[in-house]
């Protein structure tokens, strides 16, 4: 669940060497694991090229090709670069390999079944150019299925950039932990499905390191996941409010309303200027109404402070009205999205200002509101990756970012962050996002910590998505929380 960048993985492998495990061995291991993969991807018999690098990506290619060759397949090697330059654990593995060695340069790829790619893994040190990028064009442009080890060569581990050319791969295979770059796009898109091999790498390593990234899976946040008491009763599980916009669009606002009520918490009430209330009340069953005009009236509404929680953002309008009621609420826990967000554009240290007295606040902006509300912060928004802009743009705001998309990143301002690898594209339909804001509100309502919230509303609206399967509509991801309900808290031991 760690995400290990590959200077970290460096050091996790440079601490087991250091701990009595050569080198070598970690390559064997990793050769080997590459070898399986390949022997589920292409039966034995078949015709393997592996094009192997001047580093130990190229050494881990070695093993593979000598494992894969004893193993009954038809095995050729080309090596991109000199055979007489390659250096340490790669050069034994060289030396392991008896067979014969081609450049990689003119290789052909006639009557091969599959290509391992061990050009460049975590040792990518600038884009591809020259013969290492025609190469890379060439393995695309043939068309056959590439198994890449480690990462596809040319993708950049830490950030899932593309350096100049990438490798488009079928199958990956890296080792010990994944990295940001098979889970930020384009990174993911090159990387086809990912294997993570264990070569005896000793988790403890891992409190060395002490990682700041993960996947956004349960485990990173189930333990702090409100599970209803059977003791407990709605009081107990928060009192939402979500603050609507006019009459003309109220529509997102019954979204994110429905959703938070939907995760859980125990009162929902729509705040809305009062010619919407008839419309939200034609409309809402379980949850409540109430007029509030302005941001005086919300400040009326919320003198009773059990009255914890606002999701505000979605419908709301974009300007001075919406920035008047963020200050009526700024010291509740807060979801800040869509409208919200853009109110403050180019001007994120007021948000960060009024919203510093907030127990826990999240903000959910997409790239295009996320590139508004940083409006002239070039070094948050050019910052070498969407996980680094999140971080970047969580520490300036104070407050829990989640930057939306296809490879959604969730940062706290502390520099935690995970990556979310669940989400369908058919997640991608108006009103998606109201719903998220509606999923993390009602997590924290339920007194569920700010990132870890975060982290559980993106992971529970990806696997809702999945659930609703295509063709489907923001209103659907309400009634697909069910059964993602159901299966989480049987996994968590709850009544179900
Ligand atoms: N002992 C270890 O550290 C282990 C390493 N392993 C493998 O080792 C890999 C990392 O090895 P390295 O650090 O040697 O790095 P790589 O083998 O990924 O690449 C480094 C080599 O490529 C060259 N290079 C970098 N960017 C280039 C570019 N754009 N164009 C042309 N040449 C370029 C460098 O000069 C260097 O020779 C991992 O990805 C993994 O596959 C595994 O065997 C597990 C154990
Ligand atoms: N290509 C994609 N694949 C999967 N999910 C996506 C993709 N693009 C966007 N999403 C998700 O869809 C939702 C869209 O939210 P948002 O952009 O706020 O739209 P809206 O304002 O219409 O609700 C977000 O949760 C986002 O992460
Ligand atoms: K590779």
């Amino acid at each position: 669940m760690e995400l290990l960048t590959p200077d970290e993985m460096g050091r996790a492998d440079a601490f087991t060497i250091a701990n009595g495990v050569p080198g070598a061995v970690l390559m064997e291991r990793a050769g080997l694991a590459v070898a399986r993969v390949a022997a589920q991807a292409s039966g034995v018999g078949s015709r393997v090229l592996v094009l192997c690098g001047p580093g130990n990506n190229g050494g881990d290619g070695f093993v593979a090709a000598r494992l894969l060759a004893g193993t009954g397949y038809r095995v050729r090697l080309a090596l991109l670069g000199a055979r007489d330059k390659l250096r340490g654990d790669a050069a034994i593995m060289a030396g392991r390999w008896d067979g014969p060695v081609e450049p990689a340069a003119g290789a052909s790829f006639e009557d091969v079944d599959l290509v391992v790619d061990a050009l460049f893994g975590a040792g990518l040190a600038r884009d591809l150019d020259g013969e290492a990028r025609a190469l890379v064009e060439r393995v695309n442009e043939s068309g056959l299925p590439v198994l890449a080890v480690d990462l596809p060569s040319g993708i950049d581990g830490a950030t899932g950039a593309v350096r100049g050319a990438a490798i488009r791969a079928r199958w990956s295979v890296t080792f010990f932990r994944p990295k940001p770059g098979h889970l930020l796009l384009p990174g993911r898109l090159h990387g086809g499905a990912l294997t993570v091999a264990e070569i005896g790498i000793n988790p403890a390593v891992l409190d060395e390191i002490k990682p700041r990234a993960f996947e956004d899976v349960p485990a990173l946040w189930e333990r702090h996941f409100p599970v209803p008491r059977t003791d407990g009763h709605k009081y107990m599980r928060g009192h939402l409010v979500a603050v609507s916009g006019p009459a003309q669009a109220t529509g997102a606002t019954r979204l994110t309303a429905r959703a938070a009520l939907r995760a859980g918490a125990g009162l929902v009430t729509v705040a809305c200027p009062a010619p919407a209330l008839p419309i939200h009340a034609a409309n809402l069953s379980a949850i409540m109404v109430r007029p509030v005009d302005d941001a005086a009236d919300l400040a009326r509404l919320l003198a009773d402070r059990r009255l914890t929680t606002l999701v505000i953002g979605p419908g709301v309008g974009v300007g001075q009205g919406a920035r008047d009621r963020l200050v009526a609420c700024a010291d509740r826990r807060l979801v800040l999205d869509a409208d919200l967000i853009t109110s403050f554009k180019g001007d994120v240290d007021t948000l960060a200002g009024l919203i510093k007295g907030s127990p826990a606040a999240i903000a959910t902006p997409h790239d295009g509101e996320f590139a508004r509300l940083f409006d002239g912060c070039p070094d948050i928004l050019g910052a070498p990756s969407k996980l680094e802009r999140a971080r970047a743009g969580a520490a300036r705001l104070g407050a829990v970012i989640v930057l939306k998309g296809p490879d959604t990143v969730i940062a706290a301002p502390d520099g935690r962050a995970a990556i979310a690898a669940n989400a369908p594209p058919w997640l991608a339909t108006a009103g998606a996002g109201d719903v998220l804001a509606g999923i993390a509100g009602g997590l924290l309502a339920q007194g569920m910590p700010a990132f870890e919230a975060a982290a559980g509303a993106v992971w529970l609206h990806g696997e809702a998505a999945q659930e609703a399967g295509p063709g489907l509509v923001a209103d659907d991801l309400v009634d697909a929380l069910r059964p993602v309900y159901r299966r989480l808290f049987a996994r968590l031991g709850a009544p179900v």
